[in-house]
């Protein structure tokens, strides 16, 4: 929690105003943060300075797994986090490639699952990793991307947590993931726990130790419609005590998160958390 509340008070202390885009907003925002989360003592990095919707958070990332290109999807999971992505952005709402409503096109677990091959067919990242790592194997090159710029005319958004790069050492896996653009309010209180979660999921299935999570952030920032939220509410609160996750332990392979799993086989004790805020989201 305090390296989340540090990163907060460093963009409001220190943040440059920058004027985005896409979203037409202005962000206030630093670059680079380093952020590592302890899996293997199971210290759950969960916002207590605020209601945090650790489902969603989940939801999302097994929807990434699945390689899910639907908001639909997502939805019958639990995450209805894709709905503005999808349904909401102009540009997208224009893109000759959108299939339809909920579309998201080739993003995140699209890549992860089925990146296109020059030559035809797709690669499958996340299975190769999964029984390179059964087998005890790590080739140096345990990488799961999402970023495909070959593609990206192809998606409703650019992927922000773009990499995950899995390390073994002896029975202990490490997961290092790699943050392009951090809305901090929104977006980091679920990628937290969608970092932390993956390397505990991963461990679980491939018969590892999970070791440490470390979370690279490149540019973090807070929305100008964001800023009095943060710097006047929620950082005025002092946060609680760490809660932990549990994850049902029949969950054994790629195949069981790709089939039977859902949010009933996550679980999280000892969650003391101040009311919910709000946020605006940009789409
Ligand atoms: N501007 C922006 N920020 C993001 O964090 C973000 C995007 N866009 N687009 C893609 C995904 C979608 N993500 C989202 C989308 C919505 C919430 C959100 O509304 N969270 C609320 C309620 C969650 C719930 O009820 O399940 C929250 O209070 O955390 C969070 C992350 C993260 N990403
Ligand atoms: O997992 C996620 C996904 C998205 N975000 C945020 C970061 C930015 O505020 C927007 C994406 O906008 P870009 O213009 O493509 O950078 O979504 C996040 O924090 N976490």
């Amino acid at each position: 929690m305090k390296q989340y509340l540090d990163l907060c008070n460093r963009i409001i202390d220190e943040g440059t105003w920058i004027e985005n885009e896409r979203t037409g907003k202005r962000c206030l925002t630093v670059i680079n943060a380093d952020l590592t989360y302890n899996v293997g003592n199971n210290e759950f990095p969960l916002i207590t300075t605020r209601k945090s919707f650790w489902k969603s958070a989940i939801a999302e990332m097994l929807g990434y797994i699945r390689g899910y290109d639907n908001a639909a999807d997502f939805r019958a999971l639990g995450a209805k986090t894709w709905d503005a992505n999808a349904n909401e952005n102009r540009v997208w709402l224009n893109n000759p490639h959108r299939k339809g409503v909920d579309d998201m096109g080739r993003v995140y677990g699209v890549q992860g699952r089925a990146w296109s091959k020059p030559d035809g067919g797709t690669i499958d990242q996340l299975k190769k990793i999964v029984d390179n790592l059964k087998a005890g194997i790590d080739d140096r090159g345990e990488i799961l991307s999402f970023y495909n710029p070959g593609e990206f005319h192809m998606g409703c958004l650019r992927p922000c947590m773009h990499t995950h790069n899995f390390s073994l050492l002896g029975d202990t896996l490490y997961l290092n993931s790699f943050q392009r653009s951090c809305d901090v309010p929104l977006g980091l209180n679920f990628n937290q726990v969608q970092v932390f979660t993956l390397l505990a999921l991963i461990a679980q299935i491939t018969g590892k130790k999970p070791g440490m999570a470390y979370h690279k952030i490149v540019n973090a920032h807070i929305y100008e419609d964001q800023l009095a939220l943060m710097r006047d509410v929620q950082l005025k609160r002092e946060p609680f005590e760490p809660a932990s996750l549990s994850i049902n332990p029949d969950i054994k392979s790629l195949e069981d998160l790709e089939t039977w799993v859902t949010m009933d086989d996550f679980e999280v004790s000892g969650y003391q958390h101040h009311e919910a805020i709000k946020y605006p989201f940009s789409v």
